[in-house]
């Protein structure tokens, strides 16, 4: 199962939501951000700043396709957790184990060609512009130390326009378009249970 969307749309809350519905055995995920290469650590904040993290060339695809065929194939992969832009945060190893339903998250599953034909159930959060950058502004703010301006210029100059050349043109192709530009948890509570209740008729 693929689960796409913008910066901001959801994809890691309805994650949270669907995970639920489940045990830690029926399941694995494997996340795009886990994949970037590494940056270096002396960035500069205003290097950072200029550093655009939402270009598929960030990504090292070839070890994220790598990875989703061996789960596949049923054997354990082991991955180094990516911190962001946080150089005090000590990144875990990530021991993931092949599961029944396997999950790919992230922003370019769709653009990779391998990984998106690898995908049964491809699922695409949608929400509002004005919505996500809400969202992520939020989170920009409190969790990674950006100022206001630099989210801005992120959002403006990376962010928006990475989703429109490499997210955006994949909606179409999905087998489920959630619109979430809820603040309540209602409604993705109800699609979560539904998803998951035909995938357990038909896997369990
Ligand atoms: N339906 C919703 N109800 C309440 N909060 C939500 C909802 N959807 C997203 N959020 C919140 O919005 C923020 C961004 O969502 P997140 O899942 O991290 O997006 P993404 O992973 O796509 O960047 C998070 O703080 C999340 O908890
Ligand atoms: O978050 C980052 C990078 O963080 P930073 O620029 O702080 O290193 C990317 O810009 C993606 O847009 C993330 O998308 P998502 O919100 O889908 O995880």
């Amino acid at each position: 199962m693929g689960i796409a969307g913008g910066s901001g749309s959801g994809k890691t809350f309805f994650l949270k939501c669907f995970l639920e519905h489940f045990s830690a055995s029926e399941v694995s995920l494997v996340s795009q951000d886990d994949y970037y290469f590494p940056v270096a650590h002396n960035m500069t904040k205003e290097e950072n700043k200029h550093y655009n993290f939402d270009l598929p060339s960030t990504i090292d695809h070839d070890h994220f396709e790598a990875d989703i065929e061996s789960l596949l194939n049923g054997e354990a992969i082991l991955k180094k957790e990516y911190t962001f832009n946080n150089p005090d945060a000590v990144p875990k190893m990530l021991e993931i184990q092949p599961a029944p339903i396997l999950i790919v998250e992230g922003l370019f599953i769709l653009h990779f060609k391998k990984i998106s034909e690898m995908i049964d159930l491809k699922i695409f959060i949608d929400a509002d512009d004005e919505i996500a950058l809400q969202r992520r502004l939020k989170r920009d703010l409190l969790e990674r130390g950006y100022s206001h301006d630099d989210a801005m210029y992120k959002w403006i100059n990376h962010v928006a326009p990475a989703y429109k050349e490499f997210l955006l043109p994949y909606r179409d192709e999905c087998d489920k378009i959630i619109v979430n530009n809820s603040h309540k948890a209602e409604d993705i509570i109800c699609v979560t249970g539904e998803i998951s209740k035909d995938l357990r008729a038909k896997l369990f």
